[in-house]
């Protein structure tokens, strides 16, 4: 996978009513819809090898959930070019894409649909992908009378069952309880064990450095510094007690 030169913008209406009238009052006035501009990455590039995990680490707003986002097809580049090859699957805090009037099971469908695979494909694996889940009977439930633990679990079997070329898991261990987790990292073992690509956004230094083969380090929508995942962690760790002038004199 390549990310070249990577720039997303967004552009956030400041109008506070969004209405059809407002903008007619606006319009007939002659008056512009006011917009302010977020860079959230500014030219960032990075290769990742086919079967490695690299971790993203950085302070709130750094850009690693766009540049997620950006990697998963959710949210198009604003400028620049990102080249997967294969199948990605994402595992996003909030288990993008799922649909909360449905229920789990016909979530699962879409999903996998979603994924590129065929009906009959996600009928075969469903039974595995609830089981992993386990949610008992609330698979036929809609989804939005889930409990934030049960929506993860079933996010993160979606993700994992559909055997992604590319898995992206932003923040996912945090989800759920202890003993799920422990199942959730066995399972991640054996995905990188069987050659999956894995892009990993933790603020758990400790499970970035476990799992990844290389660290990427983004503040303020630039890559500050890629490697070695301890070194990376621990220039991060040494620029969170020294603040912002440091990296700011450093790098730019
Ligand atoms: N939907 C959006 N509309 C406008 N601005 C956004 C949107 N999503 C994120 N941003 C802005 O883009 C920047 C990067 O945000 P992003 O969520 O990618 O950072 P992050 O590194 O994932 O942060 P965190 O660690 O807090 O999750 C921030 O300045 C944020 O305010």
């Amino acid at each position: 996978m390549i990310v070249d030169d990577l720039y997303v913008t967004y552009r956030v209406n400041l109008e506070r009513k969004n209405s059809l009238k407002n903008a007619l009052v606006r319009k007939a006035r002659k008056e512009k819809v006011r917009y302010r501009e977020v860079n959230a990455l500014k030219g960032v590039s990075f290769e990742v090898p086919a079967g490695k995990c690299t971790g993203f680490i950085g302070a709130n707003g750094a850009g690693k959930s766009t540049l997620m986002r950006a990697v998963a097809g959710i949210l198009p580049p604003t400028k620049g070019q990102i080249e997967v090859r294969g199948k990605v699957s994402t595992l996003l805090a909030l288990g993008v894409g799922f649909n909360s009037a449905l229920t789990g099971r016909e979530n699962v469908m879409i999903g996998g649909l979603a994924a590129g695979l065929s009906r009959a494909e996600v009928n075969e694996k469903f039974e595995e992908i609830a089981d992993f889940a386990d949610l008992g009977d609330f698979i036929d439930m809609p989804m939005r009378t889930y409990s934030s633990g049960m929506f993860s679990r079933l996010a993160f079997s979606v993700a994992v069952f559909m055997e992604p070329d590319i898995l992206i898991i932003d923040e996912a261990l945090s989800a759920g309880d202890a003993q799920f987790k422990q199942r959730a990292g066995k399972k991640m073992e054996e995905l990188m064990n069987s050659a999956g690509t894995m892009l990993l956004v933790s603020h758990a230094l400790s499970t970035i450095q476990e799992l990844s083969d290389e660290v990427i380090w983004l503040h303020k929508g630039r890559l500050i510094k890629r490697g070695d995942p301890a070194e990376v962690c621990d220039a991060y760790l040494e620029f969170l007690k020294v603040g912002d002038e440091a990296i700011v004199m450093e790098d730019f």
